[in-house]
């Protein structure tokens, strides 16, 4: 066994940001070139990126939502580190309502699994979004962080941003394009730091599970 791994088993919920990673219609997509190469004389390999701050996995700072509200570089770590609740919702239709919710008691972090199997190589917008109730629902269970493997807690056409607000006026926080096939509902450890961009409407997260001690 690597001196590397871990007692404990990890999930890697993470997309890999490619050139052909599928981005939100009219959005950046993701590129990728090298600046300094090795094979051209430099000692060193070194490149340069662009994408969208929703690129791929990632946390939603409250400034995406709100303008004038914390961005990625502010945004308090605690939320993204800590125990979380995985709830299977694939076969919900519509959108995710309460009743659609099994008995959550003290969890900090929920994520939902919404596809059957994670979109990687098409941009599919025929997601499963959270309605607004089931959001301050969640919130007056004493939940944190959302999360979903869809690219948004609203539907791709919303204008009125409903679940964002629902979130917003809870000062709850927010994960979207978690993958999750490989990932059983229960209860792990949750790191996925937002990269600490200032300005930033979004971070660019890495995101893994951990099996719980
Ligand atoms: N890239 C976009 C461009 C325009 C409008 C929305 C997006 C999104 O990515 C949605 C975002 N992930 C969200 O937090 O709902
Ligand atoms: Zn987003
Ligand atoms: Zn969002």
């Amino acid at each position: 066994m690597s001196s590397w791994k871990s007692t404990r088993r990890i999930w890697d919920i993470s997309q890999t940001l490619r050139p052909d990673l599928p981005v939100w219609p009219g959005d950046t997509r993701f590129g990728f070139e090298r600046t300094w190469r090795m094979d051209e004389g430099s000692p060193v390999n070194v490149g340069r990126m662009t994408m969208s701050t929703h690129s791929g996995t990632h946390a939603d700072a409250p400034l995406h939502y709100a303008q004038g509200a914390l961005d990625a570089a502010s945004m308090e770590i605690d939320p993204y580190i800590g125990t979380c609740l995985v709830v299977d919702a694939r076969g919900v239709s519509g959108e995710i309502d309460i009743a659609d919710l099994p008995h959550i008691d003290s969890a900090d972090r929920v994520l939902f699994r919404t596809w059957d199997s994670f979109p990687h190589d098409e941009w599919r917008s025929d997601w499963l979004p959270i309605a607004a109730e089931t959001i301050e629902w969640l919130a007056l269970q004493g939940v944190k962080l959302i999360g979903t493997d869809a690219p948004s807690v609203d539907p791709q056409e919303s204008k009125t941003m409903d679940a964002h607000h629902a979130v917003l006026k809870h000062d709850m926080r927010i994960l979207e394009g978690l993958v999750l096939d490989d990932v059983d509902e229960g209860r792990y450890e949750l790191v996925a730091l937002p990269l600490k961009v200032g300005g930033g409407d979004a971070g660019l997260c890495r995101a893994i599970l951990r099996e719980l001690a």
